[in-house]
């Protein structure tokens, strides 16, 4: 529902790099008509225009979406491109990590409604998870549009408060560049074992997706199907040991990962 009454009204989105592309291509494939979509970005990839989407042209009148999709450090001089549109018609959403949605309201007046959102990259692929927070002016109507438009990508979370945004991007955020680097971890770590490096690869990423989708399919917790693959005495066993040492094991890295990917998310809404 949320594509077609974007696809009536119109996107428009600022800013087309990794994530702006991994949610646009997520939207395009399921549905939202290209032309709809006006992409603002000063090197637009050649297949936006190819796809049918209007690229750096006029704005529409009355967009559904103003997209907010620039890093947060190009934020002040991407801003103003999108002034026309501080109506209160528009939604504006964004993305950018750090980036507070006062510093949105400075700019587009606080009676725009404003989603803010941390929303993650395997949205291109429908499995995103976006957690979002609106502003005063925004409305339930916004919040359901915004929700279901995030939805169409993935799950969708609403936060009470805005500070548990920075958690969020430690978390899930930044989560999937953690889950690469585990995969070519346990890769290389085959390697080393004396696997053929395509082998261990290969063996490295659909261990991932298979643990990721019965994790998340399971009416188990994960420490339950952890037991699972867990004879007593056997391989896991040994491997868990290292992998669970309370000192140099993942857990405090991870917590380590987390946190300081959470202060960098605090420190960019401080400038
Ligand atoms: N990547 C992720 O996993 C992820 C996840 C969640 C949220 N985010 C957030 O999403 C935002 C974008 O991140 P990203 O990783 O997609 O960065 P990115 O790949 O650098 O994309 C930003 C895009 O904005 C363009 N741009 C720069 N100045 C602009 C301007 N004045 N007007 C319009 N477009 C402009 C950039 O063009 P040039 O490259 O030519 O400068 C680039 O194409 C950030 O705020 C980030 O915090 C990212
Ligand atoms: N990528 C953005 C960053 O690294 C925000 C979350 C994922 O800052």
């Amino acid at each position: 529902m949320a594509l077609e009454e974007v696809s009536r009204r119109g996107l428009v989105l600022l800013g087309c790099g990794r994530m702006g592309t991994a949610l646009l291509k997520g939207w395009l494939e399921r549905g939202l008509a290209p032309g709809a979509v006006t992409v603002l970005d000063p090197a637009p990839a050649d297949w936006l225009a190819e796809a049918g989407v209007r690229v750096n042209a006029a704005l529409p009148a009355d967009p559904a979406i103003a997209m907010i999709a620039v890093k947060p450090q190009m934020m002040g001089d991407a801003l103003p491109a999108l002034q026309a549109l501080g109506n209160g018609r528009t939604l504006f959403v964004s993305i950018a990590a750090g980036t507070p949605i006062a510093q949105f309201e400075e700019s587009f007046g606080s009676e725009t409604p404003i989603v803010r959102s941390m929303p993650n990259t395997p949205a291109a692929i429908g499995k995103g998870v976006t957690a979002m927070i609106g502003n005063d002016a925004a409305r339930a109507q916004d919040l359901d549009l915004a929700e279901e438009l995030l939805a169409a990508v993935g799950s969708v979370v609403r936060l009470e408060r805005e500070d548990q945004i920075d958690a969020v991007t430690g978390v899930s955020g930044s989560g999937p560049a953690y889950v690469f680097y585990m995969i070519e971890c346990l890769a290389a770590a085959g390697e080393a074992q004396g696997l053929a490096p395509d082998l261990a690869l290969e063996l490295a990423k659909a261990t991932v997706e298979g643990a990721g989708a019965l994790a998340a399919g399971a009416a188990e917790r994960p420490a339950t199907l952890r037991d699972n693959v867990t004879s007593p005495n056997g391989t896991t066993q040994a491997g868990l040991a290292v992998l669970m040492d309370e000192g140099a094991g993942l857990a405090p890295l991870i917590a380590r990962t987390v946190e300081a990917a959470t202060a960098r998310s605090k420190e960019l809404a401080n400038g």
